[in-house]
């Protein structure tokens, strides 16, 4: 099975206006509430592409009642844990750019995390658990640690999409995926990343860490894939820009949507890098009709096959 951790989910309010002046009173055109957070945002384009998963993390409140409700309608196993804070309202400007506010997060009690980490003891090594997105402030980077402690000890797959500390403590445990974009990159080494002969390097460093598959996604200008069999870069098709909001969560689902059916690395990278851009190209997050209209047009130059160092 896989599941999907999700410890501060939101609701994304998207606000579409031709622009927003600072001080003054915006009129929007257009605005639509979605479910929100990483790893539900990776339920949601798995259940799209057809593949089960059960979703996991805190919610709470009126918000939390419209991420389970719209889970539901969209049939997608969930078993969240109840907190009383309302979760989080993240804002997604559109204008001419792209614009977020992300909220802090609910409040969640350790008595409420450690309900959580008891949920961790029965996955199996056949199992496949996506831990991402941000902490809510009242939960350490520990937490984070136990969980993927727990994980590695019942040998599951586990995938982590999280950026700063939370990523550079999760190393060591060996993930079977980490997918940092060039910025989360060059934050966890302390260095700015400016050309693909960086990334590609960079990565390669990363590698060297712990992580055994790594995406570093680099938004319209494609994404990487580093084992320590293959390197390759994927370039996409330029098209009209509607959301990047999940893309990068689309392309953690992608990748395992298709690396659970093939077990094919490359294939998987170039599945998950459509999901990507099909969802940039799209108001809410990509269907499977146009992932598979995106697939051809997704070009993997395979760089190095065996290790490389
Ligand atoms: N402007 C864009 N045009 C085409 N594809 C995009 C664009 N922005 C993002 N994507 C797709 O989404 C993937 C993830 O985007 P990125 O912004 O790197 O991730 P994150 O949302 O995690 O920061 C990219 O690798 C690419 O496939
Ligand atoms: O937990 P964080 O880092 O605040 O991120 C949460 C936000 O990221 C998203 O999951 C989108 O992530 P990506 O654009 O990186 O795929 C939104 O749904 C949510 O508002």
């Amino acid at each position: 099975m896989i599941y999907t951790c999700t410890l501060n989910p939101s609701v994304d309010y998207l606000v579409q206006a031709d622009q927003i002046k600072l001080g003054d009173l915006n009129r929007a055109q257009n605005v639509s509430f979605f479910p929100g957070g990483k790893g539900i945002n990776v339920s949601r384009v798995l259940r799209n592409l057809d593949i089960d998963s059960i979703a996991l993390g805190f919610l709470g409140g009126f918000t939390g009642d419209f991420i389970r409700n719209e889970l539901n309608k969209e049939g997608i196993s969930n078993d969240f844990i109840y907190v009383e804070e309302p979760t989080r309202i993240n804002v997604k400007l559109k204008t001419k750019e792209e614009t977020e506010i992300n909220g802090v997060g609910s409040y969640i009690s350790e008595i409420k995390q450690e309900e959580l980490l008891q949920k961790f003891q029965s996955f199996t090594s056949d199992d496949y658990v996506v831990l991402a997105g941000s902490l809510p402030a009242s939960v350490s980077t520990q937490f984070y640690e136990a969980l993927t402690n727990q994980c590695s000890q019942n040998g599951s797959h586990l995938i982590v999409d999280t950026s700063g500390e939370s990523l550079k403590n999760l190393l060591k445990y060996q993930p079977f995926l980490v997918k940092p974009n060039h910025h989360e990159l060059g934050e966890i080494l302390n260095r700015t990343l400016t050309s693909l002969d960086e990334v590609i390097a960079s990565g390669k460093e990363l590698l060297r860490k712990g992580p055994q598959n790594i995406i570093v996604s680099m938004g319209g200008d494609g994404a990487v894939f580093i084992n320590n069999s293959l390197t390759a870069v994927a370039t996409v098709p330029k098209g009209e820009v509607v959301s990047t909001v999940g893309s990068g969560d689309s392309t953690v689902a992608g990748f395992l949507a298709e690396y659970v059916k093939s077990g094919d690395f490359l294939k998987a990278f170039q599945y998950g890098v459509a999901s990507g851009t099909a969802t940039a190209f799209s108001n809410d997050l990509c269907n499977k009709s146009r992932v598979e209209e995106v697939l051809p047009k997704v070009k993997i130059e395979l760089l190095d096959k065996e290790m490389t160092s």
